[in-house]
Protein backbone atom coordinates (compact mmCIF):
# COMPACT_ATOMS: atom_id res chain seq x y z
CA UNK A 1 0.00 0.00 0.00
CA UNK A 2 1.01 3.51 -0.29
CA UNK A 3 0.99 5.83 2.47
CA UNK A 4 0.41 9.53 1.22
CA UNK A 5 2.31 11.92 3.90
CA UNK A 6 1.98 16.10 4.42
CA UNK A 7 4.35 17.86 5.93
CA UNK A 8 3.79 21.31 7.73
CA UNK A 9 6.85 23.31 7.02
CA UNK A 10 5.64 26.35 8.90
CA UNK A 11 6.97 29.62 10.56
CA UNK A 12 6.26 29.52 14.62
CA UNK A 13 5.41 32.55 16.62
CA UNK A 14 7.92 32.52 19.68
CA UNK A 15 6.13 32.28 23.38
CA UNK A 16 2.56 32.61 21.57
CA UNK A 17 0.94 29.19 21.87
CA UNK A 18 -2.52 30.64 21.44
CA UNK A 19 -1.62 32.53 18.09
CA UNK A 20 0.42 29.04 17.19
CA UNK A 21 -2.73 26.52 17.45
CA UNK A 22 -4.85 28.83 15.32
CA UNK A 23 -2.22 29.10 12.65
CA UNK A 24 -2.10 25.32 12.67
CA UNK A 25 -5.39 24.53 12.44
CA UNK A 26 -5.97 27.44 9.51
CA UNK A 27 -2.64 25.36 7.83
CA UNK A 28 -5.00 21.74 8.35
CA UNK A 29 -8.02 23.73 6.75
CA UNK A 30 -5.47 23.60 3.85
CA UNK A 31 -4.50 20.05 3.52
CA UNK A 32 -8.64 19.69 3.11
CA UNK A 33 -7.81 20.27 -0.58
CA UNK A 34 -5.30 17.71 -1.13
CA UNK A 35 -6.38 14.17 -1.79
CA UNK A 36 -6.37 11.64 0.77
CA UNK A 37 -3.90 12.38 3.21
CA UNK A 38 -2.84 9.40 5.71
CA UNK A 39 -0.84 11.40 7.75
CA UNK A 40 0.06 14.82 8.50
CA UNK A 41 3.43 16.01 9.89
CA UNK A 42 3.96 19.35 12.17
CA UNK A 43 7.45 20.75 13.39
CA UNK A 44 9.14 20.48 16.76
CA UNK A 45 7.72 22.91 20.12
CA UNK A 46 5.20 24.23 17.52
CA UNK A 47 3.44 25.98 20.68
CA UNK A 48 5.94 28.13 22.39
CA UNK A 49 9.13 27.92 20.17
CA UNK A 50 12.12 28.19 21.82
CA UNK A 51 10.93 30.85 24.66
CA UNK A 52 12.43 28.08 27.38
CA UNK A 53 12.80 31.21 30.33
CA UNK A 54 8.80 31.68 30.60
CA UNK A 55 8.07 27.79 30.14
CA UNK A 56 6.63 28.42 33.67
CA UNK A 57 3.98 30.39 32.20
CA UNK A 58 3.33 29.03 28.81
CA UNK A 59 4.21 25.46 28.32
CA UNK A 60 0.78 22.98 28.30
CA UNK A 61 -0.75 21.83 31.69
CA UNK A 62 -0.23 18.24 31.47
CA UNK A 63 -0.26 18.36 27.54
CA UNK A 64 -4.09 18.65 28.15
CA UNK A 65 -4.90 21.41 25.27
CA UNK A 66 -2.17 19.92 22.79
CA UNK A 67 -4.00 16.30 22.76
CA UNK A 68 -7.20 17.55 22.95
CA UNK A 69 -6.48 20.16 19.90
CA UNK A 70 -4.59 17.30 17.93
CA UNK A 71 -7.25 14.90 18.68
CA UNK A 72 -9.99 17.07 17.22
CA UNK A 73 -8.06 18.19 14.13
CA UNK A 74 -7.57 14.42 13.54
CA UNK A 75 -10.98 13.31 14.10
CA UNK A 76 -12.17 16.19 11.89
CA UNK A 77 -10.16 15.40 8.79
CA UNK A 78 -9.71 11.96 9.67
CA UNK A 79 -6.71 11.56 9.41
CA UNK A 80 -3.37 10.20 11.39
CA UNK A 81 -1.37 13.07 13.02
CA UNK A 82 2.32 13.14 13.93
CA UNK A 83 2.09 16.22 16.57
CA UNK A 84 5.54 17.60 16.02
CA UNK A 85 6.28 18.44 19.76
CA UNK A 86 4.98 20.61 22.24
CA UNK A 87 6.48 22.61 25.54
CA UNK A 88 4.29 20.37 28.52
CA UNK A 89 4.83 20.94 31.86
CA UNK A 90 3.61 17.90 34.94
CA UNK A 91 4.79 18.65 38.49
CA UNK A 92 6.70 21.61 37.62
CA UNK A 93 8.90 20.04 35.19
CA UNK A 94 8.93 20.81 31.44
CA UNK A 95 9.60 18.52 28.10
CA UNK A 96 9.63 18.34 24.85
CA UNK A 97 6.84 16.31 24.21
CA UNK A 98 5.30 14.56 20.71
CA UNK A 99 1.66 12.96 20.94
CA UNK A 100 0.83 11.03 17.92
CA UNK A 101 -2.95 10.59 17.39
CA UNK A 102 -4.89 7.83 14.72
CA UNK A 103 -7.86 9.23 12.39
CA UNK A 104 -10.22 8.33 15.33
CA UNK A 105 -8.38 11.09 17.53
CA UNK A 106 -7.45 8.33 19.63
CA UNK A 107 -3.49 9.04 21.29
CA UNK A 108 -1.16 6.75 19.83
CA UNK A 109 2.39 7.76 21.11
CA UNK A 110 3.23 10.16 24.14
CA UNK A 111 7.21 10.38 23.61
CA UNK A 112 9.60 13.33 24.74
CA UNK A 113 12.41 13.99 23.55
CA UNK A 114 15.63 11.78 24.96
CA UNK A 115 18.34 13.99 24.44
CA UNK A 116 18.69 17.81 25.23
CA UNK A 117 20.30 20.08 23.02
CA UNK A 118 22.76 22.21 24.96
CA UNK A 119 23.78 24.98 22.33
CA UNK A 120 19.84 25.84 22.86
CA UNK A 121 19.70 25.70 25.91
CA UNK A 122 17.11 23.31 26.14
CA UNK A 123 19.10 21.21 29.21
CA UNK A 124 18.69 24.05 31.36
CA UNK A 125 14.63 24.04 31.25
CA UNK A 126 14.05 20.98 29.91
CA UNK A 127 13.53 17.53 31.56
CA UNK A 128 15.04 14.42 29.36
CA UNK A 129 11.75 11.50 28.44
CA UNK A 130 13.77 7.89 28.47
CA UNK A 131 10.71 6.05 26.87
CA UNK A 132 10.77 4.51 23.68
CA UNK A 133 8.97 5.74 20.62
CA UNK A 134 7.29 2.90 18.56
CA UNK A 135 3.67 3.32 17.14
CA UNK A 136 1.44 2.35 14.18
CA UNK A 137 0.37 4.24 10.95
CA UNK A 138 -2.25 2.22 9.14
CA UNK A 139 -0.39 -0.76 10.32
CA UNK A 140 2.91 0.18 9.42
CA UNK A 141 5.67 -0.04 12.42
CA UNK A 142 6.87 3.44 12.97
CA UNK A 143 8.88 6.08 15.59
CA UNK A 144 8.95 9.38 16.18
CA UNK A 145 12.29 11.53 16.94
CA UNK A 146 12.45 14.87 18.01
CA UNK A 147 15.32 17.43 16.67
CA UNK A 148 18.52 16.83 18.15
CA UNK A 149 17.36 12.73 18.73
CA UNK A 150 18.99 12.23 14.28
CA UNK A 151 22.46 12.31 15.91
CA UNK A 152 22.05 9.84 18.01
CA UNK A 153 22.26 6.23 15.41
CA UNK A 154 21.87 3.77 17.89
CA UNK A 155 18.78 5.72 19.54
CA UNK A 156 16.86 5.19 15.97
CA UNK A 157 18.16 1.93 15.28
CA UNK A 158 17.05 0.77 18.73
CA UNK A 159 13.76 1.06 17.03
CA UNK A 160 14.18 0.05 13.88
CA UNK A 161 15.70 -3.06 14.98
CA UNK A 162 12.25 -3.38 17.05
CA UNK A 163 10.86 -3.41 13.27
CA UNK A 164 10.24 0.72 12.34
CA UNK A 165 9.64 0.97 8.62
CA UNK A 166 8.84 4.59 9.19
CA UNK A 167 10.87 7.19 10.96
CA UNK A 168 9.04 10.82 11.61
CA UNK A 169 11.72 13.44 12.52
CA UNK A 170 10.48 16.74 13.67
CA UNK A 171 12.45 19.81 14.48
CA UNK A 172 13.50 23.15 14.79
CA UNK A 173 17.06 23.03 12.76
CA UNK A 174 18.73 26.15 12.42
CA UNK A 175 20.08 27.33 8.92
CA UNK A 176 23.66 27.26 10.03
CA UNK A 177 23.60 23.34 9.90
CA UNK A 178 21.13 22.42 7.69
CA UNK A 179 23.98 20.54 5.77
CA UNK A 180 24.26 18.10 8.73
CA UNK A 181 20.42 17.78 8.88
CA UNK A 182 19.80 16.52 5.28
CA UNK A 183 23.30 14.32 5.50
CA UNK A 184 22.08 12.53 8.77
CA UNK A 185 18.85 12.19 7.87
CA UNK A 186 19.27 10.48 4.53
CA UNK A 187 22.23 8.18 6.61
CA UNK A 188 19.53 7.39 8.81
CA UNK A 189 17.08 6.39 5.71
CA UNK A 190 20.32 4.25 4.53
CA UNK A 191 21.55 1.90 7.18
CA UNK A 192 17.80 1.37 8.72
CA UNK A 193 17.04 0.85 5.33
CA UNK A 194 13.13 2.64 5.98
CA UNK A 195 11.25 6.08 4.90
CA UNK A 196 12.59 8.87 6.61
CA UNK A 197 9.95 11.64 7.04
CA UNK A 198 11.22 14.49 8.54
CA UNK A 199 9.56 18.21 9.52
CA UNK A 200 11.78 21.33 9.89
CA UNK A 201 10.18 24.92 10.81
CA UNK A 202 10.95 28.12 9.20
CA UNK A 203 11.15 31.65 10.36
CA UNK A 204 13.63 32.97 12.90
CA UNK A 205 13.31 33.65 16.84
CA UNK A 206 15.46 36.02 18.74
CA UNK A 207 18.78 33.45 18.72
CA UNK A 208 18.24 31.23 15.65
CA UNK A 209 16.72 30.94 12.03
CA UNK A 210 15.39 27.50 11.18
CA UNK A 211 15.83 26.30 7.41
CA UNK A 212 13.00 24.26 6.67
CA UNK A 213 14.54 21.52 4.48
CA UNK A 214 11.80 19.60 5.29
CA UNK A 215 12.42 16.19 3.56
CA UNK A 216 11.45 12.56 2.36
CA UNK A 217 14.07 10.14 1.79
CA UNK A 218 12.92 6.25 0.78
CA UNK A 219 14.82 3.38 2.00
CA UNK A 220 17.60 3.63 -0.35
CA UNK A 221 18.63 6.95 0.96
CA UNK A 222 16.91 8.63 -2.42
CA UNK A 223 15.46 12.18 -2.11
CA UNK A 224 12.09 11.41 -2.72
CA UNK A 225 10.74 14.99 -1.90
CA UNK A 226 12.73 18.02 -0.19
CA UNK A 227 11.38 21.88 0.66
CA UNK A 228 13.36 25.44 0.57
CA UNK A 229 13.45 27.57 3.34
CA UNK A 230 9.90 28.86 2.93
CA UNK A 231 6.81 28.00 3.85
CA UNK A 232 5.12 25.14 2.50
CA UNK A 233 2.97 21.86 2.74
CA UNK A 234 5.04 19.34 1.26
CA UNK A 235 3.54 16.04 0.15
CA UNK A 236 4.83 12.58 -1.47
CA UNK A 237 3.47 9.12 -1.44
CA UNK A 238 5.14 6.14 0.64
CA UNK A 239 5.39 2.88 -1.01
CA UNK A 240 5.61 0.75 2.05
CA UNK A 241 6.17 -2.14 -0.66
CA UNK A 242 10.29 -1.30 -1.35
CA UNK A 243 11.10 -1.40 2.55
CA UNK A 244 10.56 -5.39 2.82
CA UNK A 245 12.25 -5.41 -0.64
CA UNK A 246 15.41 -3.91 0.34
CA UNK A 247 15.63 -5.45 3.55
CA UNK A 248 15.21 -8.91 1.38
CA UNK A 249 17.65 -7.97 -0.95
CA UNK A 250 20.11 -6.85 1.78
CA UNK A 251 19.68 -8.50 4.87
CA UNK A 252 21.74 -5.90 7.43
CA UNK A 253 19.09 -6.81 10.18
CA UNK A 254 19.95 -10.63 9.45
CA UNK A 255 23.97 -9.87 9.17
CA UNK A 256 24.36 -7.51 12.24
CA UNK A 257 26.86 -9.22 14.58
CA UNK A 258 25.43 -9.20 17.85
CA UNK A 259 28.15 -11.23 19.06
CA UNK A 260 30.28 -8.12 18.29
CA UNK A 261 28.21 -5.57 19.47
CA UNK A 262 23.91 -5.37 20.54
N1 LIG B 1 16.20 21.71 18.27
C1 LIG B 1 17.26 20.93 18.16
O1 LIG B 1 17.36 19.87 18.77
C2 LIG B 1 18.34 21.41 17.24
C3 LIG B 1 19.42 20.39 16.97
C4 LIG B 1 20.52 20.97 16.15
O2 LIG B 1 20.44 22.09 15.71
C5 LIG B 1 21.71 20.17 15.89
O3 LIG B 1 22.62 20.69 15.23
O4 LIG B 1 21.79 19.01 16.33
Amino acid sequence: MNLHVAILQIDITYGDPVKNQNYIEWKMGQTEALQDIDVVVMPELWNTGYDLTRLDEIADPLGENSQQFLSQLAKRYSVNIVGGSVAKIEKGKATNTMYVFNKNGELQLEYSKAHLFQLMDEHKYLSAGSDKSHFDIEGYPSSGFICYDIRFPEWMRTHTINGSEILFVVAQWPTPRIDHWRSLLISRAIENQCYVVACNRVGSDPKNSFGGHSIIVNPWGEVITEAGDQEMILEAELDMSIVEGIRTQIPIFQDRRTDLYE
